[in-house]
């Protein structure tokens, strides 16, 4: 929404959300997210031409076109829970606009949400609007947007995706949004399908995305038996025009808060509809995920020996990639339960997340995390893990390490600094293969890196 503020100053964007303290992090000198870039877009507009409200009634009564960004979480409890995306929030959103609304509305769902939500929504929209003069015309309109590079990929993106109505009415909506976009992105690039081919793309998306990780995840354990390299592998297969050079770097397990949740919905959509093979082949990139990341602890485990029972581990990163200060299903929740469970204390640095949120994150079941109300509150013990704001700080006294995110600073730590302090021999696990492994070799530490050939030491270990 900043970035049509900041592209369209002919149009008024006012962002709307029922969480206050988000609203006014928004209008504050602090956003509540860390994405690079999206402070200098904010600032160049917010009070120009885009606002941040928590009157949610006021401004969707005035709007003519409202983007609908709510949560769609996967499902805890009750038909489909671990699956289905519970459309709660969006449902509320629906009912809400349509109480409020004396005018007629394109609503644009932003969200991701199952093929045929569209048909729901306008059910419940079209109910609950006590004006028979009101129409609305529901637009799928799903956002591809990666974090850590949002700005660059909203500024210039591959195709914007917008599905409507195969009518007049529809048509004429779609080109009422395809004019907001107009204003940056060439046509050429704005692509228009039916609703439900919109709707289907964006899974379709993340679950292409996310199968490439888990296809070079299941050759990276293939890489280690056989004395390939998963990164040459990589860079061989990606010079077919194809296949592609991009998505195809190994590591710990992909994360973050969609892949996974779209993936699941997918497969839910498809056992519905009685597409058993279906929902199997896609429910394998998650099955292949889990896989890495419980590969990953085990090797760490039978490295050091077969056991890490009160061993000093210290976790680099902890967000689910880096320039995100996003934990939303990152894989260092699983390898640190992982760790934890076997008795190590993980000694955990991250750039930009902070000690509430390491706690809040190891201490809440999966999926709640999603469902605010139901974050987790339990207490991880002191003897567990530690949170610490200095790197040097996580490794010293340290018998590992675990690279688990690759934020860049990792690569220009001063290992000879960090091998002295550590307890010898000294392990390096990286999980996102971004370390000189020869230079930290020669330093003196074992190192393991993903899909590589096994270092010597390593294999005896193993074996
Ligand atoms: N985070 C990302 O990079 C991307 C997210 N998406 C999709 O966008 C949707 C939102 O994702 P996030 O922004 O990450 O979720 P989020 O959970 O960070 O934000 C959703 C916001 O909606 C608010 N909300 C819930 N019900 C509301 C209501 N009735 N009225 C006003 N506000 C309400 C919540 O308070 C919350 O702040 C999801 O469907 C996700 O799959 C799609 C592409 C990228
Ligand atoms: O629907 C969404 O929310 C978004 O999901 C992903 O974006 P995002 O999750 O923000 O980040 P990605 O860059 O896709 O990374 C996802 C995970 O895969 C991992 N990854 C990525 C690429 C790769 O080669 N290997 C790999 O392990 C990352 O480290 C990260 O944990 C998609 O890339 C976006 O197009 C989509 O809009």
């Amino acid at each position: 929404m900043a970035m049509i503020a900041y592209k369209c100053p002919d149009i008024v964007v006012v962002v709307l959300d029922i969480n206050e303290g988000r609203i006014a992090a928004w209008n504050s000198d602090k956003l509540p997210i860390y994405e690079p870039g999206l402070d200098e877009v904010v600032k160049a507009c917010r009070g120009r031409n885009l606002f941040f409200s928590t009157d949610v009634k006021k401004h969707v009564a005035e709007a003519d076109i409202v983007f609908v960004s709510v949560n769609t979480p996967t499902k805890t409890r009750g038909v489909g829970a671990g699956k289905a995306a519970d459309l709660t929030y969006w449902e509320g959103a629906a009912r809400m606009i349509a109480s409020v609304s004396t005018s007629s509305k394109i609503i644009v769902e932003k969200s991701t949400v199952p093929v045929k939500t569209a048909e729901a929504i306008e059910k419940v929209l079209r109910r609950n609007c006590a004006d028979p003069g009101v129409d609305f015309q529901i637009l799928s309109n799903p956002e591809f947007l990666a974090e850590g590079t949002a700005i660059a990929d909203l500024t210039n993106p591959d195709r914007v995706l917008i599905g409507g109505k195969d009518n007049p009415a529809g048509h004429a909506a779609i080109e009422q949004l395809a004019a907001v976009y107009a204003h940056w992105v060439p046509q050429e690039r704005i692509l228009r399908t039916n609703l439900w081919s919109a709707e289907l793309s964006k899974l379709t998306a993340n679950a292409m995305l996310a199968q490439r990780i888990s296809s070079m995840n299941s050759i990276s354990a293939l890489c280690e038996a056989t004395g390939a390299d998963v990164q040459e592998v990589g860079r061989s297969i990606g010079t077919d025009s194809r296949i592609g050079s991009k998505f195809l770097n190994a590591s710990v397990g992909f994360g973050g808060s969609c892949f996974q949740k779209d993936i699941l919905n997918l497969v839910y959509i498809c056992e519905t509809v009685g597409l058993k093979e279906v929902a199997e082949y896609w429910h394998s990139v998650i099955t292949m995920n889990d896989y890495q990341k419980h590969r990953f602890v085990e090797r760490v485990i039978s490295s050091m020996f077969n056991t890490i029972s009160k061993k000093r581990i210290a976790i680099y990163g902890f967000a689910f990639k880096k320039d995100t200060g996003d934990t939303r299903e990152t894989p260092a929740i699983d390898v640190c339960r992982g760790l934890m469970a076997d008795g190590a204390h993980c000694v955990i640095y991250d750039p930009q997340v902070g000690a509430d949120q390491v706690h809040q994150d190891l201490a809440t079941p999966k999926f709640e995390w999603d469902h605010p109300a139901r974050a987790g509150s339990a207490v991880i013990g002191r003897d567990e893990i530690s949170i610490v704001s200095d790197p040097y700080e996580a490794a010293h006294g340290a018998h590992g390490i675990c690279l688990l995110t690759e934020w860049d600073m990792f690569a220009t730590l001063d290992y000879q600094k960090i091998f002295e302090n550590m307890v010898k021999p000294a392990f390096i696990f990286d999980g996102r293969n971004t370390l000189n492994h020869a230079a930290l070799r020669e330093i003196g530490f074992i190192v393991y890196a993903l899909g590589k050939p096994l270092d010597p030491f390593l294999q005896c270990a193993y074996n």
